[in-house]
């Protein structure tokens, strides 16, 4: 496994250190430059990485991985460009595109932009990756590999897919979380017991997906199958169709991948 740096040791970075640990890179073979004190403290006493509070003192590994907020990735590309002498560098802000992120970097070219997710901190994320064509295929190999650490991968062709990508399992944990919080409602509503409807919601979506995980079976099917003629479920799902769930999907995807798009045009705009 490779050394990895990491510019900001927030949610996700946290998430892909703690898989990179578990899957066997030394914790001294990652080092992670954070300006928040408690941040960096809570990454070295629970990982024993190197933390920086600077840019500055960092030692800049073979792979280097942009994890702050897209809005400061500007002003931090700037300061990585005075330092950089050739490490693939993998951005895994939402929105940012190569072309931009490669004028910040003062025209560095082996870029590769990823989309994790949060379930990475149980090494169950899907990551969408993109690399424009100039990108090496051992460059592409090493970025997969750091992000494999925490879940499957996924390519895409074309950089606008990766505002899909976000959209759909970028974002997509706080959709499922605000279904499951709807379900454990809606059971607490029938008079069920907060802990006992946490646990329905909760085993409810885990064992379904775990289904159609390990069955390989249509998302379809196994839905058709639990919904007897004349039956519960049957009602229920008519319930949802009437209050129109499935386009309200199609719109949540639709207006977090157009936010994708915006924010890239928004900081396209910058210098
Ligand atoms: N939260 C999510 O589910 C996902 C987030 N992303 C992307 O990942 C990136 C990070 O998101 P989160 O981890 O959620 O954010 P976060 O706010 O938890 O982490 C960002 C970290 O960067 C640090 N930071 C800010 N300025 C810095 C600087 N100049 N030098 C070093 N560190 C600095 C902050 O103190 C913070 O700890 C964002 O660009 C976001 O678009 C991508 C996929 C999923
Ligand atoms: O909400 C956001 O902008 C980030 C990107 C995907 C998940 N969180």
């Amino acid at each position: 496994m490779h050394k990895v740096s990491f510019i900001g040791g927030g949610n996700v970075a946290a998430a892909i250190i703690g898989g990179l640990v578990a899957s066997g890179t030394a914790p001294t073979d990652i080092e992670v430059v954070e300006i928040n004190a408690d941040a960096r403290d809570k990454l070295a006493t629970r990982f024993g990485v190197v933390t920086h509070t600077d840019l500055s003192q960092a030692r800049l590994h073979a792979l280097v991985v942009l994890a702050v907020k897209p809005q400061t990735l500007p002003e931090v590309a700037a300061a990585l460009a005075q330092r950089l002498s050739g490490q693939l560098v993998v951005s895994i802000a939402a929105g940012v595109r190569v072309a931009d992120l490669a004028r910040w970097l003062g025209g560095h070219a082996r870029i590769v932009r990823a989309m994790p997710n949060t379930p990475a901190l149980v090494q169950a994320g899907i990551t969408g990756l993109f690399a424009p064509d100039a990108v090496s295929q051992e460059s592409r190999s090493q970025a997969e590999s750091v992000l494999r650490a925490v879940g499957g991968v996924v390519w895409v062709d074309d950089e606008p897919q990766l505002d899909a990508v976000t959209a759909v399992s970028g974002s997509g944990p706080a959709y499922v979380f605000y279904f499951i919080e709807s379900l454990e409602a809606a059971a607490e509503a029938q008079g069920l017991a907060p802990g006992v409807a946490r646990q329905l919601a909760l085993q409810t979506f885990f064992g379904a997906t775990k289904l159609a995980l390990e069955s390989g079976e249509e998302p379809a099917l196994l839905r058709q199958r639990v919904t007897s003629k004349g039956g519960t479920t049957e009602r229920g799902l008519a319930a949802l169709d009437a209050a129109g769930v499935k386009q309200a999907v199609g719109q949540a995807v639709d207006a977090a991948s157009r936010r994708g798009a915006e924010l890239g045009d928004e900081l396209g705009r910058l210098a």
